[in-house]
């Protein structure tokens, strides 16, 4: 028998956004087309080379949803196995300095109370990242 010990695993970093508008959260539905297809997430996407996150953030944010955001706030990070490759979610509870949101990417959005969040199909770890943004908001109350 042959041995072999695999420790390399790729590692993706993806700053995302809790966007919050009107007392509502931003959710968005994955393109049929991508991966985790129809799934809901916090918009967002794997950080580039050089990148901070919150630079990835802000660009991410608006080739997807052609806005601008404002960074209000840092959730924890929240680390999802997907096998081959380790997810880093690194949330944000951010709002929106521009307004006219254009969907480039994802199948649809729906602003939501933050109580109808787990209605949804996320991406499993989100669901983390819902609970983390629910300690929050009973901290900032
Ligand atoms: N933006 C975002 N990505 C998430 C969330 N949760 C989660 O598991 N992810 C995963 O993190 C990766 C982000 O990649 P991306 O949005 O930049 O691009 P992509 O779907 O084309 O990536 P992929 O094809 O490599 O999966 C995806 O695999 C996505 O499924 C989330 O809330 N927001």
């Amino acid at each position: 028998m042959i041995e072999v010990l695999v420790s390399e695993k790729l590692v993706v970093r993806v700053p995302c956004a809790v966007i919050e508008h009107n007392g509502k959260v931003l959710a968005g539905q994955r393109s049929a087309a991508l991966s985790f297809p129809l799934q809901w997430e916090f918009p967002g996407g794997k950080q580039e080379k050089g990148e901070t996150d919150e630079e990835t953030l802000k660009r991410e944010i608006i080739e997807e949803l052609n806005v601008e955001i404002e960074i209000i706030d840092k959730l924890p990070e929240t680390s999802k196995d997907q096998g081959w490759r380790e997810i880093i979610l690194v949330p944000f509870v951010c709002k929106l300095k521009t307004l006219d949101i254009t969907l480039t990417e994802h199948e649809q959005i729906q602003w939501m109370d933050a109580s109808e969040l787990p209605s949804l199909d996320w991406t499993e770890a989100d669901l983390n990242v819902i609970e983390n943004y629910y300690n929050y908001l009973a901290i900032e109350k």
